[in-house]
């Protein structure tokens, strides 16, 4: 049995927004990580990615729920354990530009986690270790005075994981670290980080909106929509049996580089908004845009539940406990469903 490094528990997350009441940013979800894999979360914009991020590191408080890492749950630990569960958890930005200080030179920011936690007790060797992380991460140690303007994005990109590999963490919550780097360099990123994972079994939170950014590292991947987990399976089973009508769609949009596929296959484009995730709709999140939407969609929320082993989806076209609907129950198989819907 594979040791689970993270484990979430129906996390609630609402944020108080005045007048206008609660925006339920994330809304009862779980999901684990096992140590030493990548787990890939992906969703359109603001569906609540970077907010379980957020949460699960203990910067935000929960809502609901619980997130146990190492089997500690993070949300009751004492601010001198939570100080100390930071040298574990590390997390990588979106913006390297913004995430790094424009005034602090490269030895400064990558030695701020070494000073903060008090690792080294001589200067020389805290400086020969910036420069190992340096090195690590594929940048010279002739850049250890420069500034972060100096730099391209991928490099800097390059001295944000090495400032969060610093106090040699376990797992690392990558939010959107490509999604501002050019298509040339993202692949070059995406190497590194996945070669120091096979070098220091790092484990993985990859948050990207952008489907195939997340199947390039991902081992397995959950997808979200409107601060719901939709459908959570290996990268493999995404792109081969994707259940959930929002994966579907999802895929869909991703161009193939083959025109004659390109040409014959369906495109499934969502109608309609995204809803507010302060009104969110009843029942099933997703039914005011799918294309598959049941009366019971409107009424009952879908249980989040595993249809194939390791492949688990929130959508009554698969829901085994409504006897009484029209298209579920347990005499309807996946398969029967599939046939008869041919999305
Ligand atoms: N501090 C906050 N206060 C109020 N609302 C917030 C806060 N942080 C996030 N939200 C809201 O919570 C929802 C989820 O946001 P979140 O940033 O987690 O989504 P996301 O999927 O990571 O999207 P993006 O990639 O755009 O960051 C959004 O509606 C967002 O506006």
């Amino acid at each position: 049995m594979e040791d689970k490094i993270l484990e979430v528990k129906n996390l609630v997350k609402y944020f108080d927004v005045e007048k206008a009441g609660f925006l339920k940013a994330v809304n009862d979800v779980s999901f684990h990580i096992f140590k030493g894999e990548t787990y890939g979360l992906v969703g359109e914009s603001g569906c609540g990615k970077s907010t379980i991020g957020r949460t699960i590191l203990g910067l935000y408080d929960k809502t609901g729920g619980d997130v146990w890492f190492n089997f500690e749950n993070v949300h009751e630990l004492s601010d001198k354990e939570q100080f100390a569960l930071y040298r574990k958890m590390q997390m990588i930005f979106q913006d390297p530009y913004a995430s790094l200080n424009p005034r602090s030179t490269i030895r400064e920011i990558i030695s701020e986690p070494l000073e903060v936690h008090g690792i080294f007790k001589k200067k020389k060797d805290q400086m020969n270790r910036v420069y190992e992380l340096l090195e690590e991460v594929g940048l010279s140690r002739d850049h250890v005075n420069r500034y972060p303007h100096e730099f391209s994005g991928g490099q800097r990109q390059r001295i944000g994981i090495a400032r969060a590999l610093a106090l040699n963490p376990d797992f690392i919550i990558a939010d959107e670290p490509i999604s501002a780097l050019d298509v040339s360099v993202q692949a070059q990123v995406v190497n590194l980080m996945k070669r120091l994972q096979a070098e220091k079994g790092l484990t993985f939170l990859f948050i990207a909106h952008d489907l195939s950014m997340v199947k390039q590292f991902s081992d397995r991947i959950g997808v979200m929509y409107l601060g719901n987990l939709v459908e959570e399976t290996s990268g493999e089973a995404l792109y081969e049996n994707p259940l959930h009508p929002y994966t579907k769609a999802l895929l869909s949009a991703i161009p193939i580089p083959d025109p004659d596929i390109e040409e014959k296959r369906e495109r499934i484009i969502l109608e309609g908004e995204l809803p507010s995730p302060i009104n969110p709709p009843s029942g099933c999140v997703f039914r005011t845009r799918c294309p598959m939407a049941m009366d019971i969609c409107k009424d009952v929320k879908p249980v989040w539940q595993e249809i194939d082993p390791g492949h688990r989806v929130a959508c009554h076209l698969y829901d085994t406990n409504y006897k009484d609907s029209p298209r579920t129950g347990p005499q309807r198989t996946k398969d029967v469903v599939e046939e008869e819907i041919q999305l």
